[in-house]
């Protein structure tokens, strides 16, 4: 059995990092081995001018320890009002790498977001030209559609012309979790990508509803039946180019998780690639780890590859139970569960 494994040191392609106390903790936990990561705009407010995103870096670099490369990517929250020279200023800064979708009010803090995607293709124009990347939180809003059905009807509904009409566009499809949009990527142009998390290599809806209600295994798009996960374990073990690391990882307080109307969010920063490593290597597939962790996402993004390693060692351990924000407490996703890997 393998003892040890060496992999060109990995980034993360979606990441929330939230803001003040919860920063630092959330920046920290994904700095220690994660070179780069792609943050999400999704604060309160929203980061959607090239201004609120330097802030917003300057306040992620403040928190890392000296010598710390960890290099935030930031991305802008698309809005009915962002405007091609948005866009433009936005690329122009250099620290602005792609533009989030939210559809309004599909996720956690997406009021703001767009209520007519057709109406942006100004904006997403605007964006194929300047080279910024559009990523996609695909799930459709209409309260008569469930909640089950919103990622596979999101891609009849916006996903399919979008990458038709765009092909100067480059999109990626985050957190995948159907095998509809495991398919549709699989066979789209090589503009296409997607990402996928953890959670939903590892879980079905079963873990979340079955023997009880469990909320630090809820997120957005919801955990779906095991067909799904099985069809995402397929994709991934394909060794396709198209998908890659993305953790999602979401923070929220362990009070609004553990409520009678939860927050959608797994943390699951402390054991990021730990995570993975389990599941690659249940799969089978842990030579395809590199790849998905390190290689495919710089490659897509058209970013140079990193130069360093990390080495992950045999060694169990468990995951925390909580940790510490303040006085306030975190619950990270697979707490006090036991993982294989661990990175020293
Ligand atoms: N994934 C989630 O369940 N939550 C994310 C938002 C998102 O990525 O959709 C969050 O910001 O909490
Ligand atoms: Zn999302
Ligand atoms: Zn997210």
């Amino acid at each position: 059995m393998t003892q040890t494994l060496t992999i060109t040191r990995p980034d993360d392609w979606h990441l929330h990092l939230r803001d003040g106390a919860m920063l630092n903790v959330a920046a920290n936990a994904s700095a220690r081995y994660f070179s780069r990561a792609i943050i999400m705009p999704n604060l309160t407010p929203p980061v959607t001018q090239t201004q609120d995103a330097q802030a917003y870096y300057q306040r992620i670099k403040q928190c890392l320890p000296e010598g710390n490369a960890f290099e935030p990517l930031m991305t802008l929250y698309l809005t009915d009002a962002t405007t091609p020279a948005t866009i433009a200023e936005a690329a122009a800064s250099g620290i602005v790498k792609a533009c989030k979708l939210y559809p309004a009010n599909a996720t956690t803090n997406s009021a703001h977001g767009v209520t007519d995607v057709k109406a942006l293709r100004p904006v997403f124009e605007a964006m194929a030209e300047h080279g910024l990347l559009l990523l996609v939180h695909g799930e459709v809003t209409h309260s008569h559609i469930d909640i089950f059905d919103r990622e596979a009807a999101f891609i009849d509904a916006h996903m399919k012309s979008l990458v038709a009409d765009l092909p100067q566009l480059k999109i990626v499809f985050e957190h995948i979790t159907t095998a509809e949009a495991a398919e549709f990527v699989m066979n789209a142009p090589d503009n296409i990508a997607a990402t996928i998390t953890p959670q939903h290599l590892m879980y079905n809806r079963n873990h979340l509803l079955a023997g009880g209600l469990r909320p630090h295994n809820y997120c957005l798009p919801v955990l779906k039946r095991q067909s799904h996960q099985q069809a995402l374990q397929e994709a991934v073990a394909t060794g396709t180019k198209k998908i890659f690391l993305g953790t999602d990882s979401a923070p929220h307080l362990q009070g609004a998780k553990e409520s009678a109307c939860g927050c959608a969010g797994c943390y699951s920063a402390p054991a990021a690639i730990e995570l993975y490593a389990e599941i690659f290597e249940h799969l089978g597939i842990l030579d395809k780890l590199e790849a998905f962790a390190s290689f495919n996402g710089p490659d897509f993004y058209g970013l140079p590859r990193n130069q360093s390693t990390i080495t992950l060692s045999r060694e169990a351990w468990q995951v925390p139970e909580s940790v510490l924000v303040g006085e306030q407490t975190l619950v990270p996703f697979y707490a006090g569960e036991t993982l294989s890997w661990q990175v020293k």
